[in-house]
This record gives C-alpha cells, structure tokens and sequence, in this order.
C-alpha cells in the first residue's frame, strides 16, 4: 500500500463524536523514519478530560447500565467482534498509519494489527462467558447461610499507553474493559496517537454506544495527569515508564484509586553451552532487536556461559550485519527507525556513557551510514560490563544488548536477579530440568525457556519488583476491570438468637 498523501485529521473521540480539543491546540506528528512532518494530532486538556469522564460516566449509568454495563455480556461481545472485523478489514491502512507514525517495519506492524484483531475477538468470548460466571457459590462452613460472587465492572476507567505498540497496548486495555462492561477513556502516547484515533472511527462505523470508549490525546502532563487524578475515574491502568508510573501510583492514593502498573524492564537472557549457537543468536537478535529494541521485555542483558561467550558473540556480530536496516515501508525490513529524536538522543546518551564507563562497543553503535534522515541507530552490542555500569541497570528502550559471560549455574541466576526491574527473563539450553530451575529462581513475571518474547493474549502478562503489579491479558487481564461483590444470605426461618429477645410485656 502507498503512503498516503496526508494523514487523517482527527479531533478527540469525545461521547461518540470528534471534537476540536477546548484549546484549539494540536501536536505536529513527525514520521521518524523521514523527520518530515506528516500531520498533527489534537492536544487534549483538563477540559476535554473533564467531558471525556462526564461522556464515559454518562455511558455507564445510562439507562440503569442497561445498554453496556449491566447488559447480557453477550451484547458487549457482538460490539468487541464488530471492532475485530473492522481490524481486519483495514489492517494494511491501519499498519502503515502506524508505521509512518512509529518507524516500525511494516511487517511488524501488520503483525500487530493481527494481534489487535485476536485480543479483541478474545475478550469478546470472555465477556460471552462472564454471565456464566456469575453467583459462583461459596461453600460456608454454616447450613443457615449461603453465599455467591458478583463480579461487576469498577466504573470508568482511564487506560494510559506508551508509544511502542501504540494500538496494541491500548487494545490490551481497552478490549478487555470493555468486555468487563466498564467504560473508558484513552490517554495514548502523544508520539504515536493515529492509530488510537482510527479506533474511535470504528467505534463510530459499528456503532459503540456513545461514552463508552473515549479518546484523547495529548501531552502526559496536559491530559495523562488530570486523567489519573480525576475524582470520578474509578480505576487507572497504566503502561509505560517506571517514573510515570510511581507519580500515577501518588497521585491515585489520594484517592485510594485501584492502579494496575506495565512498566519498563531491563529482562536477561542466559544461554547455557549446549545450545545450537546459531538457533541461539537467533533468538537474542529477536529479544533486543525486534521493534529496534523498544520493547518493555526486551532481553537486553545477554548471559554467555564463558565456554561458547567468543563463538556466541562473532556469530550474533555476524547475524547482527544481515539485519535489513532500511525505510521501515520496504519489504524485508528488520529494523526501523526508533521514535523519536528524543529518543534517538536518550539511545546515543546511554551508549557514549557505556564506552565513557569502560565498556567496549564490540559492534554498532551509531547511525548507519546509508542512512542520512531518519532516527536510525544501528543493532548495538556491548561488552566488558560491568554491574555497576548505567548499560547493566538502566532500560534503555533501543536496539543496545549489552553482555556477561558466567561460569555456572548459580551465577548466571546472581547476574539475572541483579535488577531493579522483574519483567521478564529467559534461558535457552537443552538441559530442560535446569530450565525449569531457572525458570523459578528468576525474579519476574514472564520466563521464556528456548525463546525470547513471544506473547500469546490467553496467557497472563505482567511484572515484578520495580517492572509494576497486575497481570493483563488472558482472564487475569479481565479481572482488573471487574470488581468482586460477595452476598451472603441468611436462609434459615430461625431467628439468629444472638440477643435475648426483650421482654413482651
Ligand atoms: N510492562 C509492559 O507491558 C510495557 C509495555 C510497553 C511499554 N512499557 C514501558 O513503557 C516505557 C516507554 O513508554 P513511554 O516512553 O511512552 O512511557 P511514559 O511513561 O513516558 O509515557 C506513557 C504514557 O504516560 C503518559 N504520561 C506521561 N506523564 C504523565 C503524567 N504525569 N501523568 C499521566 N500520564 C502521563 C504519556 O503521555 C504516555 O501516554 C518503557 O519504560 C517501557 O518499558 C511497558
Ligand atoms: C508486550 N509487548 C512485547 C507486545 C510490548 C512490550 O513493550
């Protein structure tokens, strides 16, 4: 598909309908690859926050909930299956919107969309099945009582998203919030927004109630920070960075506000030395290069066990030189552009520090030559680290892998836990006994085992330590828009006897 002349023009999604932000304000959308300026997205305020919460609110109680919140989950999900088809439909428009807007290869962008589609048809079933689920019994130890759960969506939601995989963070919150019978406004990253905004026009083609998605874009100070500290916002589920998310944290204790919290990871790698070196490298070039490295469970710390660390290393030195770094819009692609200019100069920052620290740029590390425009940085690999180094502990969101050799064991899982973040991590060997092993001594949400990265929507997501708390995806990614109501009944026609009755005179 040729790019298109011009990007949409959109306002914010506002109570089913497009409005001009209160103050007139745009952000200019910078197609990273090209540094030319493509478009412009709305700049939201407290404003429009203000109308987004009253519309998502209105949504939710209109009617008695009968249209959405409390209707049969069923209805929900022809909505959700609606939203999947039309995915579908506009997959390569929606991709390549995403691509001029992020710098990611196209076919990695596709593939996103793909992802899209699956987790909204998947919440979809989920909210099939909630009905189902309803009035769970509780076994009670006492005959003259019973008990059941309710599960009922939170309320309003304000879903807050990173730039990485624009709509498919955003979709990881959304589907499922809505499949709950929440409804919801949609803060995405001010430096990838278009997409996000092409799913309010769905909602509008398939007619979604109006108020029960709404989405405004614009600056995290200008529209995240009143989102998150709206009174009438009941939940906030946030990904991004560690920082963002400790002030949201702040800010929604005031109000004792439910937070659920995807932030950044600097996630190991350990490969053993009985593995096929090239099946390996394969899979450290996919952990820290896929999405030129700004992926939050990027494997960006590579542990060598010391007897294949040399082999291992002039191969993926080998490997890395193949990678098709070009326009992200051309065929065979494999590395794009990153973001940002912000982001390309955090990038560079963070690999001029390593070398100044001691560490060895064994291959990268700059801007590639045949490449004069665009915020492109080659696939970076570091050695001579050490733990103390800003490489070792800091995330670094691009194509950067930085490396240590081990001699056994326990030292392998020593170098993994010594993190801050507890995302992910992973072991390739053939020993699978001791991949189980490891798999429990890591410290992390995620362990991939003769892999690195890939991620299914039925299976939990979600970290540790300073990488966040609550799982997305699956049913544990429902769970966090529904909230849990126990009833217990007394059933006896006895009276309860604890008091004497008073006297009848
Ligand atoms: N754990 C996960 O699943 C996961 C997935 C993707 C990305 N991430 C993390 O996201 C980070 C990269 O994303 P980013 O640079 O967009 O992160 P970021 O924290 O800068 O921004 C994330 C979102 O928060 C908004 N925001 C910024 N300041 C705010 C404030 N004060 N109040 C409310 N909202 C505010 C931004 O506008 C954006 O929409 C990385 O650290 C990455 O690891 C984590
Ligand atoms: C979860 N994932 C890998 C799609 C995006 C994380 O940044």
């Amino acid at each position: 598909m040729a790019a298109p002349s011009a990007i949409p023009r959109r306002g914010l999604f506002i109570g089913g309908g497009w409005r001009e932000p209160s103050l007139g304000r745009r952000l200019p959308v910078v197609n990273p690859a090209t540094e030319a300026t493509i478009g412009d997205i709305p700049a939201a305020t407290a404003e429009d926050v203000e109308l987004a919460v009253s519309a998502a609110r209105d949504a939710f109680g209109r009617d008695g909930g009968r249209h959405w919140s409390r209707a049969p989950g069923a209805v929900r999900a022809k909505y959700l299956k609606a939203i999947a088809a039309k995915i579908k439909d506009k997959k390569s428009y929606l991709a390549l919107l995403e691509t001029l807007d992020s710098g990611k290869p196209l076919d990695e962008a596709a593939g996103d969309m793909e992802d899209v589609a699956a987790c909204f048809e998947y919440y979809a079933d989920l909210a099939e099945a909630l009905d189902g689920k309803q009035r769970a019994p509780i076994s009670l130890p006492m005959e003259n009582f019973e008990s059941y759960v309710l599960k009922e969506p939170i309320g309003v939601v304000g879903l807050i998203t990173p730039w990485n995989y624009p709509l498919l963070m955003a979709t990881w919150k959304v589907a499922p919030a809505l499949a709950a019978g929440c409804t919801a406004v949609l803060k995405p990253s001010e430096l990838a927004s278009l997409t996000c905004l092409e799913l309010g026009g769905i909602c509008a083609e398939i007619g979604l109630p109006p108020g029960v998605l709404n989405i405004i874009t614009g600056l995290g100070t200008e529209a995240g920070a009143p989102l998150a500290s709206h009174p009438h916002v009941d939940k906030i589920a946030f990904t991004g960075s560690t920082e963002t998310g400790k002030r949201i944290m702040i800010t929604a204790s005031q109000m004792v506000k439910p937070v659920s919290l995807e932030l950044g990871g600097k996630s190991p790698l350990i490969v053993f030395d009985d593995v096929d070196i090239d099946k390996a490298v394969e899979w450290a070039m996919f952990g820290c290069f896929a999405n030129a490295g700004q992926v939050c469970s990027a494997t960006s710390r590579l542990l060598l066990h010391e007897k294949i660390a040399k082999r291992f290393l002039d191969r993926l030195v080998a490997w890395a030189k193949s990678i098709k770094i070009s326009d992200p819009l051309e065929e065979g692609c494999r590395l794009g552009s990153v973001v940002s200019e912000g982001q390309y100069q955090k990038i560079m920052k963070f690999i001029s520090t390593a070398r100044c620290e001691g560490a060895t740029i064994l291959y990268g590390g700059a801007r590639p030559q045949h490449l004069k425009r665009g915020f492109f940085i080659e696939p970076t690999i570091i050695t001579n680290v050490s733990t103390s180094n800003q490489i070792w502990r800091e995330e670094v969101f691009g194509p950067v892998i930085c490396v240590k050799e081990f001699r056994t064991e326990r030292e392998a899982v020593e170098l993994a836990n010594d993190t801050h973040y507890g995302l992910a991590g992973a072991v390739i060997s053939n020993d699978l006994e001791r991949c189980e092993r490891i798999s429990k001594a890591i410290q992390s949400g995620i362990v991939w085992i003769n892999c690195s990265q890939p991620c299914f929507v039925q299976a939990p997501w979600g970290g540790n330590k300073r990488s966040g708390f609550g799982r997305e995806l699956g049913q544990w990614g429902l769970d966090n828009y529904l909230s849990v109501k126990q009833v217990t009944k007394y059933c006896s026609d006895e009276p309860y006897g604890w008091y004497r009755p008073p006297s009848k005179l």
